[in-house]
């Protein structure tokens, strides 16, 4: 077929600003627009505010961003700029440069969420299939506009459940996606950090997000967050391994000749492949079906080329009940 597989091209094909944030014209807004309230949250590169519009006094989210080189500012820009509009990606309102700290900060839709550790632990069957579909939704977009998230988490994944809203955030750990490069692999957060930045196999890509979002999915419908604890980067290749063995990490290790930091010397003992019957239990057993099993097996493949793309999970048999929804719906 014409399309490739996984949208290998598409940052090949368009004009070179669509990917180039080197230069950027950023339409910056009026701070004075907009009333900080309450911090909401803290990264490693921002601090996040809930605040109002001061005319309509519409909330909105104020992420005011630590000065961190420009270069990666005007990407998560870049990056914002060409998602918008697209399915469940989070709508930047406006930019303005903070009178106090002069940094960028970036004017973001307000979503009603609550902390996925209470509110994940309260979702049916069907909700889980329904939020997962969201969320693919938005990471198809992405990936079909050439963009790798990076960094999909529980906390990344705003959702107002009262309008059964979702919407992914976080995009200063997105990159444009190019056949051949080679990226940095301290990218993602430990818990869901996939096996290639663990082996420093630089060359990865889209498949990145879809190894996280199934670790996401495992700690759902097994309800053990996080699914895969690592003490650190080196322990967290082990828990996964402790899960789905240690043959298949060797032979994706070999086959791309892959070296393991000699931190694991020794550490890797052979792990059987774990069946996932060994993490039914009473309370979880009703969220889990022969297609969330598979679907789970087609995100968590050690070998990135072999991952199920966003195109091909939106049309797994695990997602059919929320597909079947939404046709329900379209013929009234
Ligand atoms: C740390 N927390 C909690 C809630 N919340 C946090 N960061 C947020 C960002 Br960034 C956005 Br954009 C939105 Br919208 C929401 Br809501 C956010
Ligand atoms: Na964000």
């Amino acid at each position: 077929c014409l399309l490739p597989k996984y949208y290998a091209n598409v940052n090949l094909v368009r004009s070179r600003e669509y990917s180039d944030y080197g230069c950027l014209t950023i339409p910056w807004g009026n701070s004075e627009n907009y009333d900080v309230h309450s911090k909401i949250g803290r990264g490693k590169y921002s601090e996040v505010y809930l605040g109002k519009n001061i005319e309509t006094r519409v909330p909105c989210v104020l992420k005011i961003l630590k000065p961190v080189k420009k270069k990666k500012i005007y990407r998560e820009i870049k990056i914002l700029q060409n998602l918008q509009g697209g399915a469940n990606i989070i709508e930047l309102i406006d930019i303005v440069r903070d009178s106090i700290s002069h940094t960028p900060s970036l004017i973001f839709e307000y979503v009603n969420n609550r902390d996925f550790k209470e509110f994940f632990p309260t979702l049916s069957d069907f909700e889980i299939r329904f939020y997962i579909y969201e969320t693919l939704k938005a990471l198809d977009y992405s990936h079909s506009h050439g963009i790798m998230h990076r960094d999909i988490k529980p906390h990344n994944i705003m959702i107002d459940h009262s309008i059964r809203k979702l919407r992914v955030i976080d995009w200063g750990l997105g990159e444009f996606y190019y056949p051949n490069r080679e990226y940095n692999v301290r990218v993602a957060s430990r818990y869901y950090k996939s096996p290639e930045l663990l082996v420093n196999d630089q060359q990865y890509s889209y498949s990145l997000d879809i190894w996280s979002l199934g670790v996401m999915l495992a700690a759902m419908v097994f309800k053990k967050e996080p699914f895969f604890r690592g003490q650190d980067n080196y322990d967290q290749l082990i828990k996964i391994a402790k899960v789905l063995g240690t043959d298949e990490l060797i032979a994706y290790i070999e086959k791309y000749d892959l070296k393991l930091d000699q931190a694991y010397d020794g550490k890797i003992r052979a792990y059987e492949k774990k069946v996932w019957n060994e993490f039914f239990t009473k309370e979880n057993r009703h969220l889990i079906s022969n297609e969330c099993l598979d679907f789970l097996d087609c995100c968590l493949k050690y070998d990135h080329h072999f991952r199920i793309t966003t195109k091909e999970a939106l049309n797994h048999p695990y997602l059919a009940p929320v597909v079947q929804m939404y046709k329900s719906i379209q013929c009234g």
